[in-house]
């Protein structure tokens, strides 16, 4: 027989797919409701084509940007995600080695089932990589005040608190899956809780202690300002009016995000947010961009339409499910050098090289439309 080979990220997926018991499969695959957002996070990138310009020099090109101060490999991080452990023993040990040895940033998950310092320290040794906290608003201020003091002593440039999970999404599968909980014999050093509090509850009701009446603006960005010199950044942005809340609060950056698709259904792919968004933050806050993002041109078109860099999520579970630390470098490995191919066959020596001009959008009922 011979051996699978893993050329895209879809044959990625269905790899890992393979190997996932059926409740794990759905929980990470899946989106909230009519699975409608899930869904258009990917195809709305169909929309667009690449409009390339030939008979340019692009024997060397660059695909390094800087995020946090630092360049970075390519414009692609890893988006924080909660239970790894649920993919691969190594869990977020394995993303951060994986990470750095790509040379690209990493989200830490409050849900984490490895604690930020190992998370941060089993990266450093491979590479240099930079870390952000993914933080929620939490009903216990105390507690989420130790995950910020952790994150900054550990060396993370940024909170991404994330704004779209003041409850959980309607999410079917969950509750199809017996009130799907996860297993038994996990930690959670950073939410400190213990896999028998977790498995207490199902995974919507852990969601409870974050609708907290500190989740708002004027409650949450001046604290932890007054907490932390970490960079802020909201994730779960989608609209052009709060990039400008954004702006107002003094945040570092967003994150344009519907939160894979797994919180409020029915919301635009963020491809399709993005425009409006960037267009609002006139080079004022940072935009950054994740959902649905699959393939090199996928990053490319994100970085033609305003975004600085892309995040991705699932992409790094299905890495993770199929092989541990390799399977993630796989995962940025396709991505990567399909996103350098991209960059060369448009003609774009360099990330400034990529705009709107690179870009085609298609019409139904008519001739490809520039943008
Ligand atoms: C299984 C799973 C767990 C996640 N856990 C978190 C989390 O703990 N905190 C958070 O802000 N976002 C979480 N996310 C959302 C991701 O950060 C990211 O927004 C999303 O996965 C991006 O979409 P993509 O999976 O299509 O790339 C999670 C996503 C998945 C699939
Ligand atoms: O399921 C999610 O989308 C999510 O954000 C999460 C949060 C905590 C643990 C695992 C996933």
């Amino acid at each position: 027989m011979t051996a699978e080979r893993i050329l895209s990220i879809s044959d990625l997926e269905a790899a890992a797919s393979k190997k996932l018991p059926g409740a794990t499969r759905e929980f990470f695959n899946s989106g909230a409701t009519n699975q409608v957002t899930v869904r258009e996070n990917s195809s709305a990138y169909q929309k667009y084509r690449l409009l390339p310009r030939v008979l340019k020099d692009v024997s060397q090109v660059s695909t390094k940007i800087s995020v946090f101060g630092r360049e970075i490999a390519f414009p692609l991080c890893v988006s924080p995600a909660g239970l790894q452990g649920m993919a691969h023993p190594d869990a977020e040990l394995a993303t951060s080695k994986a990470c750095a040895k790509a040379g690209v940033n990493m989200g830490v998950s409050s849900y984490a089932n490895h604690s930020v310092e190992q998370i941060t320290t089993t990266g450093k040794e491979i590479g240099p990589i930079y870390h952000v906290m993914q933080l929620y608003s939490m009903t216990d201020r105390e507690k989420e005040a130790r995950i910020v003091c952790r994150a900054e002593a550990s060396g993370c440039k940024a909170i991404f608190l994330t704004a779209d999970s003041p409850v959980m999404g309607v999410r079917y599968n969950e509750w199809r899956n017996e009130g799907f909980k996860p297993p038994a014999g996990l930690a959670y050093p950073m939410i400190e809780k213990t896999s028998e509090q977790i498995q207490s509850q199902s995974h919507d009701d852990g969601f409870s202690s974050f609708n907290s009446d500190s989740h708002s603006w004027e409650k949450e960005i001046p604290w932890l300002r007054s907490i932390t010199n970490m960079q802020i950044w909201i994730k779960g942005v989608l609209t052009p009016e709060d990039v400008e809340t954004a702006i107002e609060y003094g945040c570092d950056g967003v994150v344009i995000s519907n939160h894979g698709g797994r919180q409020l259904d029915e919301t635009p792919a963020t491809i399709d947010a993005l425009p409006a968004c960037a267009k609002a933050a006139r080079g004022r806050i940072s935009i950054h961009i994740d959902g649905g993002i699959r393939s090199g041109s996928d990053i490319f078109k994100a970085l033609a339409l305003g975004a600085e860099c892309c995040w991705v999520g699932r992409p790094m579970l299905w890495g993770l499910a199929y092989n541990g630390q390799e399977g993630v470098e796989l995962m940025l490995d396709i991505l990567y050098r399909e996103f350098q191919r991209c960059m060369q066959l448009t003609g774009c020596k360099s990330i400034s090289e990529i705009s709107p001009s690179s870009l085609g959008i298609v019409r139904s009922d008519g001739p490809l439309a520039r943008l």
